[in-house]
């Protein structure tokens, strides 16, 4: 079965994730886009806690979520107990997030990045695995 990837973001990031949901079909992904799809201004908190509840209840594996900076979006998911996201501008950090600290959400700028390189720290993200080990400790200390 495919990975199922929630996907959210505000009016910021709209073009943004709908172009990620439509890279990720293309890799093989499931890509679960919940919207919103129109432009109109919206709030963030909303965005990002809805596509955390996905992960937390088992509908989908790892989340996409999207806003101006990212910042926002970011810091509503992390409100939601077993959610761990980032914020990255880089394919590096989008690695290392899922290496290191096993996190099950990225969280991206539209207004930070261009849009393939916004691309390529979804594929670094999404090709990445925990590597657990003296990992899991330190991820098991910021959940307790
Ligand atoms: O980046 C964000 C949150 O971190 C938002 O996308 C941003 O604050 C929205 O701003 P505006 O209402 O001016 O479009």
């Amino acid at each position: 079965m495919n990975k199922r990837i929630a996907l959210s973001s505000d009016h910021a990031a709209i073009q943004l994730r709908q172009a990620i949901a439509r890279h990720i079909a293309d890799k093989g992904f499931e890509p679960v886009d919940i919207g919103p799809t129109t432009t109109e201004s919206t709030h963030y908190p909303l965005h990002g806690k809805a596509a955390a509840d996905l992960i937390i209840k088992g509908d989908c594996e790892l989340g996409i979520i999207l806003c101006g900076t990212g910042q926002g979006i970011m810091m509503a998911a992390n409100k939601v107990d077993g959610i761990r996201c980032g914020v990255c501008s880089d394919t590096f950090s989008a690695a290392m997030i899922r290496q290191h600290n096993n996190a099950n959400m990225l969280s991206i700028g539209a207004r930070v990045v261009g849009d393939s390189l916004a691309l390529a720290i979804v594929d670094a993200f999404l090709e990445a695995e925990f590597e657990g080990g003296r990992h899991a400790t330190r991820v098991d200390m910021i959940e307790a």
